[in-house]
C-alpha cells in the first residue's frame, strides 16, 4: 500500500501547532541511557520515526523502554543489557543515522559494536570517516565486513587528543558518548557546538560525566569509572519550529508554534525578519505570520551553529520563491542539498543551481563539481504538481509549496516526513489545510 497525499493549495495556514523534543537530540539522549548503571527518564519525547527506530534498537540490546505517548515521558532501563545479533541490528536500523552512535556505549558495556548500513537523508555522500578515525584513536579496532562494520576494543578505550577536519555534529556526539567512560582525558578541537550538543552534554553531566566546553570549539572530557541515569526534558525541535514558521510565510498565514524556543532560533529569526516575516515571542512559544506586504529577497549562507542551519534551508528556499527580486543561497554543510528544487521548478519557481560558491563563507565544495549555490528569482506563481518526496526537509518544503500553489498536488513518499515531523497530518488539518490522505 502506498500513501497518496492530495493537497488543494491556496489557503493560508492559520492556527496553533505544538512542537516537542528535538529529533536531533532525543534519539541521542536515548542512546546515552546505555551508559548508565540505573534507569533514565526523558521528557518531551515526540512520536516520530527516528524515536521508534532507536526504541527498537535499544530493545534488541536488552534495554527496557517504556513510553507514555500522551505525556511524552520515556523510561529507559539498561540493567538487562545484552549483545544483539548483527542481523537483528540490520533489521531495525531503518532510515536513521543514529545506529553509528551506539559504538562507544556498546564497546564500554559489551566490548563490541556493529554499525549497519546507515540511513538518513540523501543530501550528500555523508561519509563516516571522521567517526571511524576518532574511534580508532580511542583504541577501537575497526573491521569492515560485507554487511557492516564490526568494532571492538580489545585493550579498552583510552582518552585521546582529537581534532575534527570540520565541526561534525555526529562525530562530536560520537566523541562525547565514548570519552565519558574512557580511561583518562579527551580533548576535542573543532567540535560542533549545536544546541543539541549542549543538551546532550547536560544529560551526560547529570549522569556523572565531567565535560568542559571552551569558547574556541574545544571540548574537554575527563573520563569517569561509572555513570548513573538521568532525568531530563529534551530541548524543543528548532527545525520543526522553523519549518512551520516558513509555512506561515509561504501560505501568507499565521501560525503559533507552541514550544518553540527563541534562544535556539536566533539566526533563523534574523533571516525571517529580513525577508519580511513577523514574529512575536511569549513564554509558551512563538507566533509567526506574513505581514501582508511584499517579501524581500535575501543573500543566505548555511553554516554550522551559530550560523543559519542547513536543515532550515529547504523550507526557507520556498519562502524565497515568493520574495520580490533575486535571492542567493549558498549551502556550505552538504554538497548535494538542492535536489528538492527540481519539483519546485516544475511548480513554476525560478531557481538556477551553480557549482561556484556564491558567498563568502569558507566552503569545502567550491572547487568541486557540486551544485551547491542557488539563485532564486521571485515572486513565482506556484502551480500544483505530482511530487515524490526525496528527503525529510525537502519533503516538508514540497508540502508548503503545494499548500501555497494554485490547483491540486499529489504527493507520494510522505512516510519520510514522519522521521522528523510529529503528527504532521493532524497539524495540517488543525491549521485549516485542504489535504486528504488515501492509500492505494
Ligand atoms: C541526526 C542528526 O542530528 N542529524 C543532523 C546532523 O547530521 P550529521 O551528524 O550526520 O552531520 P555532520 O555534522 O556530521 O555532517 C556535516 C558535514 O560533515 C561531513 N562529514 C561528517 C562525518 C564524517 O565522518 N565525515 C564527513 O565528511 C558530512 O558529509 C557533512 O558534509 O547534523 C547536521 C548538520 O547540522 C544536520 O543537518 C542533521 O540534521
Ligand atoms: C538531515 C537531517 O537528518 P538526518 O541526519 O537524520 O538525515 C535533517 O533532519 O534534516
Amino acid at each position: 500500500m502506498t500513501k497518496l497525499l492530495t493537497i488543494q493549495g491556496g489557503k493560508p495556514l492559520q492556527g496553533s501547532v505544538r512542537v516537542r523534543g528535538a529529533k536531533n537530540l532525543v534519539p541521542k539522549a536515548m542512546v546515552a541511557s546505555l551508559l548508565g548503571s540505573s534507569p533514565s527518564q526523558l521528557r518531551n519525547v515526540p512520536e516520530i520515526k527516528d524515536v521508534e527506530i532507536v526504541t527498537n534498537l535499544l530493545t534488541i540490546h536488552g534495554v527496557k523502554v517504556e513510553a507514555d505517548v500522551d505525556t511524552g515521558d520515556l523510561t529507559l532501563d539498561p540493567s538487562q543489557m545484552r549483545t544483539a545479533e548483527h542481523s537483528e541490528i540490520d533489521a531495525h536500523a531503518g532510515d536513521s543515522r543514529i545506529p553509528i552512535l551506539f559504538c562507544g556505549p556498546l564497546m564500554h558495556r559489551n566490548g563490541e559494536a556493529f554499525i549497519p548500513d546507515l540511513g538518513g537523508c540523501r543530501i550528500g555522500d555523508r561519509p563516516i570517516d571522521y567517526h571511524l578515525e576518532v574511534l580508532r584513536t580511542f583504541g577501537a579496532v575497526v573491521d569492515k565486513q560485507a554487511t557492516g562494520i564490526h568494532i571492538t576494543a580489545p585493550k579498552g578505550l583510552k582518552g585521546a587528543k582529537l581534532e575534527l577536519p570540520y565541526p561534525s555534529v555526529g562525530t562530536t556526539e560520537q566523541v562525547l558518548l565514548t570519552a565519558v567512560l574512557a580511561d583518562g582525558i579527551t580533548e576535542l578541537k573543532n567540535a560542533a557546538v549545536e544546541p543539541e550538543i549542549h543538551d546532550l552534554i547536560a544529560i551526560l553531566q547529570q549522569m556523572g560525566a565531567i565535560i568542559t566546553v571552551n569558547t574556541d570549539r574545544t571540548i574537554r572530557i575527563e573520563g569517569v569509572e561509572r555513570l548513573g541515569g538521568y532525568k531530563h526534558r529534551a530541548i524543543p525541535d528548532r527545525i520543526e519550529s522553523a519549518s512551520w514558521a516558513s509555512a506561515a510565510l509561504v501560505t501568507r498565514g499565521d501560525i503559533y508554534v507552541q514550544g518553540a524556543a527563541q534562544r535556539d532560533l536566533s539566526a533563523f529569526l534574523n533571516t525571517y525578519r529580513k525577508i519580511g516575516g513577523e514574529f512575536e515571542v511569549d513564554d509558551g512559544g512563538i507566533r509567526f505570520w506574513h505581514a501582508g506586504g511584499q517579501l524581500e529577497p535575501l543573500v543566505l549562507e548555511t553554516d554550522v551553529h551559530p550560523g543559519f542551519m542547513t536543515d532550515w534551508q529547504q523550507p526557507m528556499v520556498v519562502a524565497l520563491t515568493q520574495a520580490h527580486g533575486v535571492s542567493i543561497v549558498h549551502e556550505t554543510v552538504y554538497e548535494n542539498r538542492f535536489g528538492f528544487t527540481e519539483p519546485l521548478r516544475r511548480m513554476g519557481a525560478s531557481i538556477q543551481l551553480h557549482r561556484e560558491c556564491l558567498g563568502s563563507n569558507p566552503c569545502r565544495f567550491g572547487q568541486r563539481n557540486f551544485l551547491h549555490s542557488a539563485v532564486i528569482s521571485g515572486p513565482a506563481e506556484l502551480q500544483g504538481a505530482d511530487i515524490d518526496v526525496p528527503d525529510l526537509r525537502g519533503g516538508f518544503s514540497h508540502l508548503i509549496a503545494a499548500l501555497a500553489a494554485s490547483g491540486t498536488s499529489r504527493v507520494t513518499g510522505i512516510e519520510i516526513i514522519d522521521r522528523g515531523y510529529e503528527h504532521f497530518m493532524d497539524k495540517l488539518h488543525a491549521l485549516g489545510a485542504d489535504v486528504e490522505l488515501t492509500e492505494r
